[in-house]
């Protein structure tokens, strides 16, 4: 067998952690919620999904997590996720947030990444202080800066902390696909500030998409901008690129946050 010249190497393999959608469409009773949806996201990339209520943008995360039954084909690292079961995505290394934290508010930050990392022990030892911490949830720990917060019940925690914890949750299980549905709504300036960074840390080796209303918070941290629109993909760029687009500014008219020009907003 003879060597492969340039011309004849295989071609690299897929991107191990793209997401790729293609055609998507999802009906609720002859309604038509995603219409066709084309979308690309790559690991390191920070995509913020915007759009105006009713846009189809949390219908388009249901679909690619298996909780709204879709046409067309979503594939994460190569594979297709549609038909297949909501247990069967997150096993694939897919995990989303919703709007509001779903901890274990009874249970201590630690216990709450414990559960999450699966490390199939029994509740009594989950509930027992251990002397040295599983590396996935030390690091999760770290990166959501709840490290001196570990032996606080989840409940205590500040609004801000308990989403963190949420991601932290995700981190410890090593999902690779995060998508998080307004991970800063109703937070703190310091709070939204804080969460910006911990998304860019996070999105630095996996592949995350953020629904968001945040302008101001958009335009901070995202690297880019997928724009919805009565089910489409209206637009698509970086900030600067979605903000200059006509179509935007249309649909967004009475959004200065978005559409003014930098320098000249609020
Ligand atoms: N289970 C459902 N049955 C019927 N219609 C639905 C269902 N889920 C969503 N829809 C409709 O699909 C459209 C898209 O809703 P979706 O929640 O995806 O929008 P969105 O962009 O996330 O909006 P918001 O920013 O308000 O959360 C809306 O018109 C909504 O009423």
């Amino acid at each position: 067998m003879t060597a492969p010249t340039a011309s004849t190497a295989p071609a690299p393999p897929a991107d191990p952690a793209a997401l790729a959608v293609r055609d998507l469409r999802v009906t609720f009773d002859g309604f038509t919620a995603v219409d066709g949806v084309d979308l690309d996201v790559a690991p390191g990339d920070l995509r913020f999904l915007i759009g105006p209520n009713g846009a189809g943008k949390t219908t388009l995360v249901d679909a690619v997590t298996g909780l709204a039954p879709a046409t067309g084909s979503v594939r994460f690292a190569g594979r297709e996720l549609l038909g297949r079961p909501v247990h069967r995505i997150a096993r694939l290394g897919i995990g989303r947030t919703f709007q509001t934290a779903t901890v274990f508010e009874q249970l201590t930050v630690l216990q709450n990444l414990d559960i999450a990392a699966g490390a199939g022990r029994s509740v009594t030892t989950l509930l027992r202080r251990r002397r040295h911490l599983p590396e996935a949830v030390a690091a999760a720990l770290e990166t959501t800066a709840l490290t001196a917060h570990r032996d606080r019940l989840a409940g205590t925690l500040a609004h801000g902390r308990k989403q963190w914890l949420e991601i932290g949750m995700l981190l410890v299980q090593d999902v690779r696909l995060l998508l998080l549905d307004e991970p800063v709504a109703g937070m703190s300036h310091p709070e939204r500030e804080a969460t910006g960074e911990l998304l860019h840390r996070i999105a630095a080796d996996r592949t995350v998409v953020v629904i968001e209303h945040d302008m101001d918070f958009l335009r901070s941290f995202a690297r880019s901008v997928t724009v919805l629109h009565a089910g489409r993909v209206l637009s698509e760029g970086t900030v600067e690129q979605v903000r200059a687009d006509p179509r935007v500014q249309e649909v967004y008219l009475g959004e200065p946050a978005l559409t003014a020009p930098a320098g000249g907003e609020a």
